[in-house]
């Protein structure tokens, strides 16, 4: 990995801060939408880093019960607890002279975050059941797809931990803000799964990669990567038609810009419909005469 891939100038913007933050030690705080690439970001930091050669530890905040959540950190000895049957070297340590990726840090509960802030300004860690601290170095990035201004706002997240893991912040921007990565990230995804697969050369139609370009995508890469994903394994012949994206165009094509929909993809429409315009253009979500007004404008010849 050299950098997050995109030819757009937010992800060029993100790919600096990356380089430039890798050269740091300071504490990360990366914010971005669900599937944007916040823990392949946190990755490729850990491995630009002078830290490259110790572990990356990932916790994910939000899929450990609350309840174990402590323990799972900072770790126990045999005995602290009911259950706790023998020693457990926690996350923290584990990640000594590497790195320790906290990821969806808004569901860390609050008396957890008092204790993570404890750490981070004294590098100390205290584990349940034990008598003494463990020095432990080693880098923080931490990660949210929630918004933690209205975390805080609730009481629900610490502000001084807020600022200070906030030390060098970093937004990933939604794949919504750079569609014009989505052709390189869908091409590249394709030929991935094409190695992988074993499958003969396939490739997106204009069609295909129009509604691409206009799926919202909330998903971000993540979706973009699954519905490359599916169309290789549904689509039939050596070009993928919107068909086998499996996303949903009817709702896409009502905030389409029309000048842009492929002409080509309205002729398969139609051809598909038998030629029924009504059929057609309920398929599209426009009007008989919005879709009348597109055939003229792209001079199509629908000979049926
Ligand atoms: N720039 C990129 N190039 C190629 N693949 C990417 C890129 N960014 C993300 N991905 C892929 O997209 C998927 C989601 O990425 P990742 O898990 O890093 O997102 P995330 O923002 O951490 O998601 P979540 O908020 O759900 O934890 C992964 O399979 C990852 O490999």
């Amino acid at each position: 990995m050299t950098g997050l891939s995109g030819v757009s100038k937010a992800i060029d913007i993100t790919n600096k801060r990356i380089s430039q933050y890798a050269a740091s030690d300071s504490e990360i705080l990366i914010q971005g939408e669900t599937g944007v690439g916040k823990s392949r970001c946190a990755k490729l930091i850990h491995q630009l880093s002078l830290r490259s050669k110790g572990p990356f530890v990932e916790i994910n905040c939000g899929s450990i019960p609350r309840s174990l959540i402590e323990s799972e950190l900072f770790g126990h000895e045999k005995g602290a607890f009911t259950g706790a049957v023998k020693n457990h070297v926690g996350f923290i340590k584990r990640a000594n002279t590497g790195t320790l990726f906290l990821d969806e840090i808004g569901d860390m509960p609050l008396e957890v975050q008092g204790h993570l802030l404890h750490f981070l300004e004294s590098k100390e860690v205290h584990s349940l059941g034990s008598d003494c601290n463990d020095t432990v170095d080693c880098r923080v990035i931490a990660a949210t797809n929630e918004a933690l201004d209205a975390l805080m706002a609730n009481g629900d997240f610490r502000q001084d931990l807020f600022y200070r893991l906030n030390v060098l912040p970093l937004t990933i921007p939604s794949l919504r803000e750079r569609t014009v990565d989505i052709e390189v990230l869908a091409n590249s995804f394709l030929e991935q799964e094409l190695l992988k697969s074993g499958r003969e050369a396939l490739t997106l139609s204009d069609a295909s990669i129009t509604v691409l370009k206009h799926h919202p995508w909330p998903g971000n890469i993540r979706e973009l990567k699954n519905v490359i994903k599916r169309a290789v394994v549904l689509a039939t012949g050596s070009v993928i038609e919107p068909e086998a994206l499996g996303i949903d165009m009817v709702c896409d094509f009502r905030t389409v810009d029309h000048n842009q929909l492929a002409s080509k993809h309205i002729e398969k429409v139609i051809r598909d419909h038998k030629y029924n315009m009504t059929a057609s253009a309920r398929y599209l979500n426009i009007s008989r005469p919005t879709l009348y007004r597109l055939i003229k404008k792209h001079k199509l010849e629908l000979d049926s």
